[in-house]
């Protein structure tokens, strides 16, 4: 007799995924190996930023006071008694009537409180003159006006992008606290699965999901152990699904998770004693995706259709890797837009819809990016986000407002409400 499953709601299972990461801990990298990891400490000031009161412009560094009365029919005269470029300072302070020529960046002379920009001026022998009065504090850029001193800027939890990397080099971090990241093991089941470089031969189909997934892996900066492909067979599959398990970190498994009589995921999950989250979800595609978990490791049994198993990928695996390297907004960022096409299709179940999104004069625009069955590869290709549509009786008309996931961003959100 086959098994009826029992469907649970998208939000229900995400919780039970994300409630049952383990945190991987935290190691100390050199700076320049810090892209894509998570903060472990959060980023505090150590300084004020910038460090001291320097020029924006080149120009020259003057009293403000001096300007006074500056006008078109009477210039003001200064005297220059000294250049400072970037990276040097003055010999001394500034009288009455002088400046400097500063150079952007430029620490500011003490008593200058302005500059005057080069094209503000008309030079001759002794300096420059100029037309109008400055105010103290006139284009100078003041010490901490950035960050001050002892200031929380970057939060722990967070994802370390370009700027992050900036502003940790600003305060002198040549190696970073960041939590350890995971190595997953990625294996493909299925008897009709062929090798990428095999030719086609009756019956048989190429093992997509398996390079698709370590890509999936790789852009989120997660390395992979690949177990390549196995063919149905229980205890061949159990034994390599065990080995694994003692190598990585977790482990997705794709294909042979549904009820069919070569599904064998369950019955390996069974004698492995591990945990089932739960064997079938309210969504599409991706219905029957799976999760167990044994002892600290998660096992993601993602489904053998391709679109199913991208879809799983990106909304159960993905949040829990970035959770188990401690990201504090591990799901995709969700924003509005306009749905490109008719999807007439209604669905009992919520239905993730591959996409590609791009703005227009009618602002953002997500059109479903063409054959969309569970088993479908080709949208995979074409999209760049995943439309959600809400289950129910009807279906969704071109212009109707819809929410959508965007993929492969840097930054994410703390929840959703799906
Ligand atoms: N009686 C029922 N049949 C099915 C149900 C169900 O509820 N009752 N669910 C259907 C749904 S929905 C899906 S999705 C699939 C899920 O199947 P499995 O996850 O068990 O995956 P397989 O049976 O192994 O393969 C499904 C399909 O995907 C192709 N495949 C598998 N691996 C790969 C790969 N690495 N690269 C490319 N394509 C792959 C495979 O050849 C099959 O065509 O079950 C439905 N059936
Ligand atoms: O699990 Mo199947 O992908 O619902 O479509
Ligand atoms: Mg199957």
């Amino acid at each position: 007799m086959v098994e009826i499953r029992k469907p649970i709601q998208m939000a229900e299972a995400v919780e039970r995924v994300m409630s049952h990461v383990h945190k991987l801990g935290t190691e100390m990298l050199l700076l320049e190996d810090t892209y894509g990891r998570v903060l472990a400490e959060p980023i505090i000031a150590k300084h004020d930023v910038p460090p001291f009161d320097r020029s924006p412009y080149d120009g020259f560094a003057i009293r403000a006071a001096d300007s006074a009365g500056a006008s078109g029919d009477a210039r003001k005269s200064f005297q220059v008694i000294g250049e400072i470029g970037a990276g040097h300072v003055a010999d001394r302070s500034i009288e009455e009537g002088e400046s400097y020529r500063i150079m952007t960046g430029a620490l500011i002379p003490e008593q200058a409180d302005a500059v005057v920009m080069l094209e503000q001026t008309v030079e001759n022998e002794k300096g420059f003159t100029l037309r109008k009065p400055f105010e103290a504090g006139e284009n100078i850029s003041r010490q901490g006006e950035d960050a001050k001193k002892g200031e929380r800027l970057v939060e722990a939890g967070t994802v370390i992008h370009p700027g992050t990397i900036a502003l940790l080099a600003t305060f002198g971090y040549s190696q970073v606290r960041v939590a350890k990241r995971p190595i997953a093991g990625v294996l493909s089941t299925g008897t009709e699965l062929l090798d990428v470089a095999d030719g086609l031969v009756p019956g048989k189909i190429r093992n997509s999901n398996g390079p698709m997934i370590r890509a999936q892996l790789t852009r989120m900066g997660v390395e992979s152990k690949s177990y390549g492909m196995m063919e149905d067979d229980l205890d061949a599959c159990t034994e390599i699904v065990e080995r694994a398990l003692q190598e990585t970190d977790f482990l997705i498994t794709t294909g042979g998770v549904s009820v069919g009589d070569y599904d064998y995921l369950p019955a390996i999950y069974e004698r492995l004693g591990a945990e089932v989250l739960f064997n079938k979800v309210a969504m599409r595609p991706g219905s029957v995706t799976t999760v167990a978990v044994l002892g600290e490791k998660l096992l993601f049994g993602l489904s053998g259709n391709p679109s199913a198993c991208f879809t799983g990928f990106e909304l159960f695996t993905r949040p829990a890797i970035l959770s188990m390297m401690g990201c504090t907004a591990p799901f995709m960022p969700r924003i509005q837009a306009k749905l490109g096409d008719d999807f007439k299709k209604a669905n009992p179940f919520t239905r993730f819809v591959r996409a590609s999104w791009s703005m227009t004069s009618e602002g953002i625009v997500a059109t479903p990016a063409g054959f969309n069955k569970s088993s479908a590869v080709s949208s995979i290709a074409r999209g760049n986000c995943i439309i959600v549509l809400p289950s129910g009786t009807r279906g969704f008309e071109k212009g109707m407002t819809v929410d959508v996931l965007l993929l492969g961003a840097e930054q994410g959100v703390e929840r959703w409400e799906l």
